[in-house]
Protein backbone atom coordinates (compact mmCIF):
# COMPACT_ATOMS: atom_id res chain seq x y z
CA UNK A 1 0.00 0.00 0.00
CA UNK A 2 1.59 3.50 -0.84
CA UNK A 3 1.76 6.21 1.79
CA UNK A 4 -0.88 8.54 -0.07
CA UNK A 5 -3.34 5.49 -0.15
CA UNK A 6 -2.52 4.62 3.74
CA UNK A 7 -2.91 8.23 4.48
CA UNK A 8 -6.30 8.54 2.98
CA UNK A 9 -7.92 6.00 5.24
CA UNK A 10 -6.65 7.54 8.61
CA UNK A 11 -8.65 11.21 8.62
CA UNK A 12 -11.86 12.01 10.42
CA UNK A 13 -13.66 14.97 9.82
CA UNK A 14 -16.54 14.77 12.12
CA UNK A 15 -14.59 15.48 15.32
CA UNK A 16 -11.82 17.37 17.02
CA UNK A 17 -8.43 15.59 16.27
CA UNK A 18 -5.97 17.83 17.36
CA UNK A 19 -5.96 20.33 20.74
CA UNK A 20 -5.60 24.22 20.50
CA UNK A 21 -1.81 23.48 21.43
CA UNK A 22 -1.39 20.86 18.64
CA UNK A 23 -1.95 17.26 20.64
CA UNK A 24 -3.54 14.59 19.16
CA UNK A 25 -6.59 13.32 19.94
CA UNK A 26 -7.10 9.68 19.95
CA UNK A 27 -9.76 8.62 17.75
CA UNK A 28 -10.56 5.68 15.60
CA UNK A 29 -9.23 6.39 11.56
CA UNK A 30 -6.36 8.77 13.03
CA UNK A 31 -3.44 6.74 13.25
CA UNK A 32 -2.00 3.21 11.54
CA UNK A 33 -1.65 1.38 14.29
CA UNK A 34 1.11 -1.15 11.16
CA UNK A 35 3.21 2.01 11.60
CA UNK A 36 2.85 2.41 16.06
CA UNK A 37 4.03 -0.62 16.43
CA UNK A 38 7.06 -1.08 14.30
CA UNK A 39 7.98 2.18 16.22
CA UNK A 40 7.66 0.63 19.65
CA UNK A 41 8.55 -2.62 19.19
CA UNK A 42 12.00 -0.97 17.91
CA UNK A 43 12.18 0.55 21.41
CA UNK A 44 11.39 -2.49 23.12
CA UNK A 45 8.80 -0.58 25.23
CA UNK A 46 7.60 -2.10 28.62
CA UNK A 47 3.76 -0.53 29.64
CA UNK A 48 2.70 -0.60 32.82
CA UNK A 49 -1.05 -0.43 33.70
CA UNK A 50 -2.09 0.12 37.39
CA UNK A 51 -5.16 -0.69 39.14
CA UNK A 52 -6.24 -1.03 43.01
CA UNK A 53 -8.30 -3.10 44.29
CA UNK A 54 -9.65 -2.80 48.39
CA UNK A 55 -11.86 -3.48 50.40
CA UNK A 56 -15.60 -2.30 50.31
CA UNK A 57 -17.58 0.52 49.05
CA UNK A 58 -21.25 0.99 49.68
CA UNK A 59 -22.85 2.90 46.45
CA UNK A 60 -26.42 3.22 46.36
CA UNK A 61 -27.19 0.57 48.35
CA UNK A 62 -25.02 -2.08 46.28
CA UNK A 63 -21.78 -2.99 48.27
CA UNK A 64 -19.47 -3.08 45.67
CA UNK A 65 -15.58 -5.80 46.77
CA UNK A 66 -13.65 -4.27 44.34
CA UNK A 67 -11.24 -7.38 44.17
CA UNK A 68 -13.78 -8.96 42.40
CA UNK A 69 -13.68 -6.33 39.30
CA UNK A 70 -9.52 -7.85 38.61
CA UNK A 71 -9.92 -11.40 36.86
CA UNK A 72 -12.21 -10.22 34.26
CA UNK A 73 -9.94 -6.37 33.82
CA UNK A 74 -6.67 -9.13 33.25
CA UNK A 75 -9.01 -11.58 31.41
CA UNK A 76 -10.06 -8.66 28.95
CA UNK A 77 -6.53 -6.84 28.85
CA UNK A 78 -4.69 -10.12 27.73
CA UNK A 79 -7.31 -9.76 25.02
CA UNK A 80 -7.11 -6.37 23.91
CA UNK A 81 -4.55 -4.06 25.95
CA UNK A 82 -1.47 -3.68 23.98
CA UNK A 83 -1.14 -7.01 21.99
CA UNK A 84 2.51 -8.13 21.49
CA UNK A 85 3.86 -5.71 23.70
CA UNK A 86 5.43 -5.96 27.50
CA UNK A 87 3.03 -5.32 30.07
CA UNK A 88 3.40 -4.98 33.54
CA UNK A 89 0.08 -5.41 35.61
CA UNK A 90 0.26 -3.43 39.04
CA UNK A 91 -2.43 -4.75 40.97
CA UNK A 92 -2.48 -2.69 44.85
CA UNK A 93 -4.64 -4.41 47.35
CA UNK A 94 -5.10 -4.69 50.59
CA UNK A 95 -6.30 -8.26 50.13
CA UNK A 96 -3.51 -10.10 48.38
CA UNK A 97 -4.99 -13.66 48.68
CA UNK A 98 -8.24 -12.33 46.94
CA UNK A 99 -6.14 -11.87 43.55
CA UNK A 100 -6.02 -15.29 42.13
CA UNK A 101 -2.93 -15.66 39.85
CA UNK A 102 -3.73 -15.72 36.06
CA UNK A 103 -2.34 -16.95 32.57
CA UNK A 104 -0.15 -14.33 30.95
CA UNK A 105 0.84 -14.11 27.66
CA UNK A 106 4.69 -14.51 27.00
CA UNK A 107 5.97 -10.71 28.14
CA UNK A 108 3.51 -9.89 30.20
CA UNK A 109 3.44 -10.28 33.90
CA UNK A 110 1.06 -9.73 36.68
CA UNK A 111 2.63 -7.80 40.22
CA UNK A 112 0.55 -7.87 43.32
CA UNK A 113 1.29 -5.07 45.94
CA UNK A 114 -0.10 -4.98 48.94
CA UNK A 115 -1.10 -1.59 50.19
CA UNK A 116 -3.22 -0.21 53.08
CA UNK A 117 -7.23 1.18 52.51
CA UNK A 118 -9.31 4.29 53.94
CA UNK A 119 -12.46 3.71 55.30
CA UNK A 120 -13.91 6.32 52.96
CA UNK A 121 -14.65 5.33 49.41
CA UNK A 122 -13.31 8.85 48.33
CA UNK A 123 -10.03 8.19 50.03
CA UNK A 124 -9.60 4.87 48.45
CA UNK A 125 -9.56 7.18 44.92
CA UNK A 126 -8.01 9.91 46.32
CA UNK A 127 -5.21 8.00 47.70
CA UNK A 128 -4.51 6.29 44.87
CA UNK A 129 -2.32 9.39 43.64
CA UNK A 130 -0.24 9.15 46.79
CA UNK A 131 0.73 5.39 46.10
CA UNK A 132 1.21 6.36 42.40
CA UNK A 133 3.47 8.52 43.02
CA UNK A 134 5.78 6.40 45.69
CA UNK A 135 5.76 3.56 43.52
CA UNK A 136 6.97 5.72 40.40
CA UNK A 137 9.64 6.91 42.27
CA UNK A 138 10.48 3.69 44.33
CA UNK A 139 9.96 0.93 41.96
CA UNK A 140 8.48 2.21 38.27
CA UNK A 141 11.00 3.72 37.17
CA UNK A 142 13.06 0.73 36.70
CA UNK A 143 10.62 -1.18 35.37
CA UNK A 144 8.33 -0.03 32.90
CA UNK A 145 8.71 2.69 30.12
CA UNK A 146 4.98 4.20 30.29
CA UNK A 147 2.16 3.58 33.24
CA UNK A 148 -1.75 3.64 32.10
CA UNK A 149 -3.01 4.31 35.18
CA UNK A 150 -7.28 3.42 35.54
CA UNK A 151 -10.05 2.30 37.54
CA UNK A 152 -10.44 -1.71 38.06
CA UNK A 153 -14.36 -1.24 37.66
CA UNK A 154 -13.41 -1.48 33.88
CA UNK A 155 -13.75 -4.16 31.06
CA UNK A 156 -11.72 -3.91 27.50
CA UNK A 157 -14.20 -4.68 25.02
CA UNK A 158 -11.86 -3.45 22.09
CA UNK A 159 -8.11 -2.97 20.86
CA UNK A 160 -6.01 -0.48 23.01
CA UNK A 161 -2.53 -0.02 21.94
CA UNK A 162 0.87 1.86 21.37
CA UNK A 163 -1.15 4.73 19.94
CA UNK A 164 -2.07 5.96 23.46
CA UNK A 165 1.18 6.59 24.85
CA UNK A 166 2.91 9.55 24.93
CA UNK A 167 4.95 11.76 27.00
CA UNK A 168 1.75 12.68 29.43
CA UNK A 169 -2.03 11.65 28.26
CA UNK A 170 -5.76 12.50 29.31
CA UNK A 171 -8.65 11.05 28.36
CA UNK A 172 -12.16 12.61 27.56
CA UNK A 173 -14.60 12.01 30.43
CA UNK A 174 -17.49 10.37 28.50
CA UNK A 175 -20.14 12.49 30.47
CA UNK A 176 -18.70 15.28 29.46
CA UNK A 177 -17.88 15.10 25.97
CA UNK A 178 -19.49 17.77 23.60
CA UNK A 179 -20.75 20.09 27.29
CA UNK A 180 -20.38 23.50 27.67
CA UNK A 181 -17.20 24.62 29.44
CA UNK A 182 -19.16 26.57 32.03
CA UNK A 183 -20.57 22.88 32.62
CA UNK A 184 -17.92 21.03 33.33
CA UNK A 185 -17.89 19.55 37.15
CA UNK A 186 -14.59 21.62 37.63
CA UNK A 187 -13.62 22.54 41.06
CA UNK A 188 -15.70 26.17 41.72
CA UNK A 189 -14.57 26.71 45.58
CA UNK A 190 -11.59 29.60 45.12
CA UNK A 191 -10.21 28.35 48.46
CA UNK A 192 -9.60 24.89 47.15
CA UNK A 193 -6.43 23.91 45.23
CA UNK A 194 -8.48 22.64 42.04
CA UNK A 195 -9.96 25.38 41.54
CA UNK A 196 -10.69 26.30 37.57
CA UNK A 197 -12.53 29.12 36.55
CA UNK A 198 -15.65 29.29 34.65
CA UNK A 199 -13.95 31.02 32.29
CA UNK A 200 -10.63 28.38 31.66
CA UNK A 201 -10.04 24.74 31.16
CA UNK A 202 -10.02 22.93 27.88
CA UNK A 203 -11.33 19.73 28.75
CA UNK A 204 -13.11 17.81 31.19
CA UNK A 205 -11.17 14.74 32.04
CA UNK A 206 -11.35 11.79 33.74
CA UNK A 207 -10.34 10.64 36.48
CA UNK A 208 -10.19 6.88 35.90
CA UNK A 209 -7.62 6.87 32.86
CA UNK A 210 -4.48 9.13 32.92
CA UNK A 211 -0.97 7.91 31.94
CA UNK A 212 2.06 9.19 30.84
CA UNK A 213 5.92 7.89 30.85
CA UNK A 214 7.46 7.58 34.68
CA UNK A 215 8.55 11.18 35.26
CA UNK A 216 5.48 13.02 33.63
CA UNK A 217 3.16 10.39 36.19
CA UNK A 218 5.34 10.93 39.14
CA UNK A 219 4.94 15.07 38.97
CA UNK A 220 1.19 14.56 38.32
CA UNK A 221 0.48 12.50 41.19
CA UNK A 222 2.47 14.19 42.85
CA UNK A 223 1.32 17.83 42.64
CA UNK A 224 -2.26 16.05 42.81
CA UNK A 225 -1.55 14.38 46.16
CA UNK A 226 0.13 17.60 47.62
CA UNK A 227 -2.85 19.46 46.48
CA UNK A 228 -5.48 17.22 48.46
CA UNK A 229 -3.40 17.28 51.31
CA UNK A 230 -3.05 21.14 51.16
CA UNK A 231 -7.24 21.37 50.48
CA UNK A 232 -7.52 18.72 53.93
CA UNK A 233 -5.57 20.83 55.85
CA UNK A 234 -8.60 23.67 55.33
CA UNK A 235 -11.07 20.69 55.28
CA UNK A 236 -11.88 21.34 51.83
CA UNK A 237 -12.56 18.15 49.79
CA UNK A 238 -12.44 18.76 45.91
CA UNK A 239 -16.37 17.97 44.33
CA UNK A 240 -14.81 14.87 42.28
CA UNK A 241 -12.09 14.14 44.57
CA UNK A 242 -9.11 13.15 42.62
CA UNK A 243 -10.66 13.76 39.42
CA UNK A 244 -10.65 17.46 40.21
CA UNK A 245 -7.40 17.87 41.00
CA UNK A 246 -6.23 16.13 37.88
CA UNK A 247 -7.94 18.44 35.39
CA UNK A 248 -6.47 21.21 37.82
CA UNK A 249 -2.65 19.52 36.76
CA UNK A 250 -4.02 19.38 32.72
CA UNK A 251 -5.19 22.65 32.46
CA UNK A 252 -1.37 24.21 33.48
CA UNK A 253 0.72 21.23 32.24
CA UNK A 254 -1.24 20.21 28.88
CA UNK A 255 -1.24 16.33 27.85
CA UNK A 256 1.11 15.55 24.79
CA UNK A 257 -1.85 13.24 23.93
CA UNK A 258 -5.91 13.27 24.76
CA UNK A 259 -7.80 9.89 24.31
CA UNK A 260 -11.43 9.89 23.17
CA UNK A 261 -14.13 8.47 24.80
CA UNK A 262 -13.78 5.32 22.67
CA UNK A 263 -11.01 4.81 25.56
CA UNK A 264 -13.62 5.30 28.18
CA UNK A 265 -17.19 4.56 27.83
CA UNK A 266 -19.85 3.51 29.61
CA UNK A 267 -22.43 1.34 27.85
CA UNK A 268 -25.34 3.90 29.32
CA UNK A 269 -24.50 6.45 27.21
CA UNK A 270 -25.38 4.46 23.92
CA UNK A 271 -23.18 4.91 20.72
CA UNK A 272 -23.56 7.87 19.35
CA UNK A 273 -21.88 7.99 15.53
CA UNK A 274 -18.81 9.67 16.24
CA UNK A 275 -17.96 6.59 18.66
CA UNK A 276 -16.49 3.74 15.96
CA UNK A 277 -15.22 1.97 18.90
CA UNK A 278 -15.95 1.26 22.17
CA UNK A 279 -12.37 0.14 23.39
CA UNK A 280 -12.70 -0.22 27.41
CA UNK A 281 -16.15 -0.18 29.36
CA UNK A 282 -17.37 0.92 32.57
CA UNK A 283 -18.55 -2.69 34.54
CA UNK A 284 -21.86 -2.35 36.52
CA UNK A 285 -22.28 -5.43 39.35
CA UNK A 286 -24.69 -5.20 41.88
CA UNK A 287 -24.37 -6.60 45.58
CA UNK A 288 -26.44 -10.28 44.53
CA UNK A 289 -24.02 -10.57 41.43
CA UNK A 290 -20.91 -9.77 43.08
CA UNK A 291 -21.92 -12.73 46.18
CA UNK A 292 -23.00 -15.19 43.38
C1 LIG B 1 -13.89 6.14 35.15
C2 LIG B 1 -13.56 7.31 36.00
O1 LIG B 1 -13.16 8.35 35.50
N1 LIG B 1 -13.69 7.10 37.33
C3 LIG B 1 -13.48 8.17 38.30
C4 LIG B 1 -14.81 8.40 39.04
O2 LIG B 1 -15.08 7.23 39.79
P1 LIG B 1 -16.14 6.09 39.93
O3 LIG B 1 -17.44 6.56 40.36
O4 LIG B 1 -16.03 5.17 38.78
O5 LIG B 1 -15.40 5.46 41.25
P2 LIG B 1 -14.94 4.03 41.61
O6 LIG B 1 -15.92 3.43 42.51
O7 LIG B 1 -14.56 3.25 40.42
O8 LIG B 1 -13.61 4.36 42.47
C5 LIG B 1 -12.40 4.66 41.83
C6 LIG B 1 -11.41 3.48 41.96
O9 LIG B 1 -10.89 3.43 43.29
C7 LIG B 1 -10.68 2.06 43.65
N2 LIG B 1 -11.50 1.74 44.83
C8 LIG B 1 -12.50 2.57 45.22
C9 LIG B 1 -13.22 2.31 46.38
C10 LIG B 1 -12.91 1.17 47.15
O10 LIG B 1 -13.51 0.87 48.19
N3 LIG B 1 -11.92 0.37 46.72
C11 LIG B 1 -11.22 0.60 45.58
O11 LIG B 1 -10.34 -0.17 45.24
C12 LIG B 1 -11.04 1.21 42.45
O12 LIG B 1 -9.86 1.00 41.70
C13 LIG B 1 -12.00 2.09 41.70
O13 LIG B 1 -12.07 1.77 40.32
O14 LIG B 1 -14.61 9.44 40.02
C14 LIG B 1 -13.64 9.10 41.03
C15 LIG B 1 -13.58 10.26 42.00
O15 LIG B 1 -14.87 10.49 42.51
C16 LIG B 1 -12.28 8.81 40.41
O16 LIG B 1 -11.70 9.98 39.86
C17 LIG B 1 -12.44 7.75 39.35
O17 LIG B 1 -11.18 7.51 38.74
MN1 LIG C 1 -14.88 3.43 38.39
Amino acid sequence: MSVITSFSSHRRTDVLVLTPWLAPIVWNDTYNLAVLNAQFHQRNVCVGITIFATKKRKMKGNSRIYTVFVPTFIETGEKYFMVGHKVNYYVFTDRVSDIPIMEMAEGRQMRVLRVPTYQRWQDVSMRRMEMLRDYSHQRFRGEVDYLVCVDVDMRFSDEVGVEILSDLFGTLHPGMYGAKREHYTYERNPQSEAYIPFDEGDFYYAGGYFGGNIEEIYKLTNFCHDAMMADKDKNIEAVWHDESYLNKYFLYHKPTKVLSPEYLWYNGFGTPAFLRRKRFLAVWKNHQEIRN
